[in-house]
């Protein structure tokens, strides 16, 4: 079963989801892990070195949606079959790290490398998630840890809700600047899955953060 879904999640991850029919759905649809004018010159360099790793099949680009599709929602109740998953509301539902304006929020891009159990993303913080002055939020980096390990877990094994995250922040990030996530699957045991990463620059010389996950596969059973 978990595997079934598993499958399902990875071909909706690295293919998109079906094309939307009326205008608004091909809006949401855009695909959002695809150069802008916001990128600068280092996110496109990255961006560039990674589609030429992807063209031996080794490295996947993951497309990535405001929305979910309707066929993922679905997925979803099978879990969490009391959530008020409302059409009103899910008309206007956005997936947190696509919510912000383009360029001034989390400007990212993931490959996903299914034989290494690996992901990386690289990651432009745009001026409206900073914390302390020039710098990204711990807020902000964290979300864009748990959404990189997020996507290593659940394309290796299928729908899971991270259980624990830890970071240590080790080197602030400057603001607007370009990083890279290196995510791994470090192990399976049951349904915990144990993820981890490291946040570095593009010279791969400063380490800013490191992050070890659980996620924990939902049990169908359960019905949360
Ligand atoms: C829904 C997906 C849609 C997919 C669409 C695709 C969209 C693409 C998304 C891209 C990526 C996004 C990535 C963001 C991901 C989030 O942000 S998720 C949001 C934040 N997380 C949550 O809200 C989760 C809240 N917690 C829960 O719902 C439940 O605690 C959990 C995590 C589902 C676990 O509950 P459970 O299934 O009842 O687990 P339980 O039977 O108690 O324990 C199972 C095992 O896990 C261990 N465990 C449980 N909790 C913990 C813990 N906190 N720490 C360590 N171990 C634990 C237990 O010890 C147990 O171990 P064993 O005894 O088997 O050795």
């Amino acid at each position: 079963m978990l595997r079934g879904c598993a499958g399902l999640l990875r071909s909706w991850a690295l293919r998109g989801p079906k094309r939307g029919r009326s205008f608004s759905s091909e809006v949401l649809h855009v695909d959002h892990s695809l150069p802008n004018p916001s990128w600068n010159e280092d996110m496109r360099l990255l961006f560039d070195q990674f589609m030429k790793k992807s063209e031996d099949g080794s490295w996947k680009r993951l497309p990535s949606y405001k929305c979910n599709p309707p066929e993922r929602i679905e997925d979803v109740k099978i879990f969490f079959p009391d959530a008020k998953l409302l059409k009103e509301q899910m008309s206007q539902a956005q997936q947190f790290p696509r919510s912000l304006g383009e360029g001034v929020g989390f400007e990212y891009a993931m490959f996903h490398n299914h034989v290494e159990d690996r992901t990386v993303c690289i990651f432009q913080g745009g001026p409206h998630l900073q914390g302390v002055p020039g710098f990204l939020h711990g807020g902000a980096i964290a979300t864009m840890i748990d959404s990189a390990l997020g996507m290593c877990a659940i394309l290796t094994g299928g729908i899971a809700m991270t259980a624990n995250l830890n970071i240590n922040f080790r080197r602030p990030i400057p603001l607007c600047s370009v990083v890279v996530i290196n995510c791994q699957l470090d192990r399976v045991e049951g349904r915990k899955l144990f993820v981890s990463c490291n946040i570095r620059s593009m010279d791969e010389k400063t380490l800013y953060s490191e992050a070890t996950s659980t996620f924990v596969k939902l049990d169908p059973k359960k019905k949360n």
